[in-house]
C-alpha cells in the first residue's frame, strides 16, 4: 500500500500535529460507533506525542488504549512500555481512557501471550489508530530481524492476536501484536525522528527481504495507507 511522508521542522511541531490528527480520528470513531481504539509503540520517540495527545479534550472514557508490543516485564519495571504510557499518555484528560496491557503475570511469556490475546480480543477490530516506531535495524513493533517467531508474526494469514518474540536486539522476551492485527488500522502511522532513522527508512523502502528489515512488511503489504511522520 502507498505511504505518505509528513515532514516537520521540529519534533515539537510533529508531536502537536500528530496529536491533532489522532484526536480527530478517535473522535470520529466515537461519533460513528460510540467507541475508539489506539495501539501505540514504546521506545523513546513517542513521549512528546503522548504528552500532546493527553491534553486533547475528547471523550477519553470511550477510548481503549493498548500497546503494539511490550517487553515481558511488569509495569513497575523501567523497561516497561506500560510504564511509559502510564507516565506520558494516561495523564491529563486522557487519564479517563481504558488501558489494556499486553504484559500478564504468567509462568511463561507464551502463557502471557495467550492471556493477552484473549483480553485484546475485547478491543474490537480493526484498530482506529496504530502508531508504529522503527528501530535502527528496521524492526517495528517487536518484529526484529532474526526474531524467534518473525515469519509467523509477518504472515498475513496468522490470526490476529499477540505472539512472543525473542531476538538478539530485543532485550527481554517480547509480546507483540501480529502484522495481521496492525496493518489495517483506520489510521496507520509510522513515527520516526532523526536523520539516521530517515536513512534507515530509505533503505527499507528499497529492495531486499522483509526478514532483513521487517518494517518492509508494513510498507509493502499493509492494507491501510502508511502515514509516515518524520522530524529531524
Ligand atoms: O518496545 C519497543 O521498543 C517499541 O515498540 C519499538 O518497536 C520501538 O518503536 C522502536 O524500537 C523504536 O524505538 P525508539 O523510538 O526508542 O527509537
Amino acid at each position: 500500500m502507498a505511504s505518505t511522508l509528513h515532514s516537520f521542522a521540529s519534533a515539537a511541531d510533529l508531536a502537536g500535529s500528530l496529536a491533532d490528527k489522532v484526536a480527530k480520528t478517535l473522535s470520529a470513531a466515537i461519533a460513528a460507533r460510540g467507541s475508539a481504539s489506539i495501539a501505540v509503540s514504546g521506545g523513546s520517540t513517542p513521549k512528546a506525542f503522548f504528552q500532546a495527545l493527553s491534553t486533547h479534550d475528547i471523550a477519553w472514557d470511550k477510548v481503549t488504549i493498548t500497546l503494539v508490543d511490550e517487553r515481558f516485564v511488569p509495569a513497575d519495571n523501567a523497561r516497561s512500555n506500560h510504564l511509559l504510557v502510564d507516565a506520558n499518555l494516561l495523564q491529563n484528560k486522557a487519564k479517563a481512557a481504558r488501558f489494556v496491557p499486553l504484559y500478564q503475570p504468567a509462568a511463561s511469556v507464551e502463557e502471557a501471550a495467550r492471556l493477552a490475546t484473549v483480553k485484546s480480543a475485547e478491543i474490537g477490530i480493526p484498530f482506529d489508530v496504530v502508531i508504529l516506531g522503527m528501530g535502527g535495524d528496521g524492526h517495528t513493533a517487536s518484529f526484529f530481524p532474526g526474531g524467534s517467531n518473525l515469519a509467523e508474526a509477518l504472515d498475513a494469514s496468522t490470526p490476529r492476536g499477540i505472539i512472543t518474540m525473542e531476538a538478539e536486539g530485543a532485550g527481554e522476551p517480547r509480546l507483540t501484536f501480529t502484522f495481521s492485527s496492525l496493518q489495517d488500522a483506520a489510521l496507520l502511522v509510522l513515527h520516526i525522528e532523526g536523520e539516521g532513522k530517515k536513512e534507515v527508512l530509505a533503505k527499507a523502502e528499497g529492495s531486499g527481504d522483509e526478514a532483513e528489515m521487517p518494517i518492509r512488511a508494513i510498507l509493502r503489504r499493509a492494507t491501510s495507507p502508511v502515514e509516515i511522520y518524520w522530524a529531524p
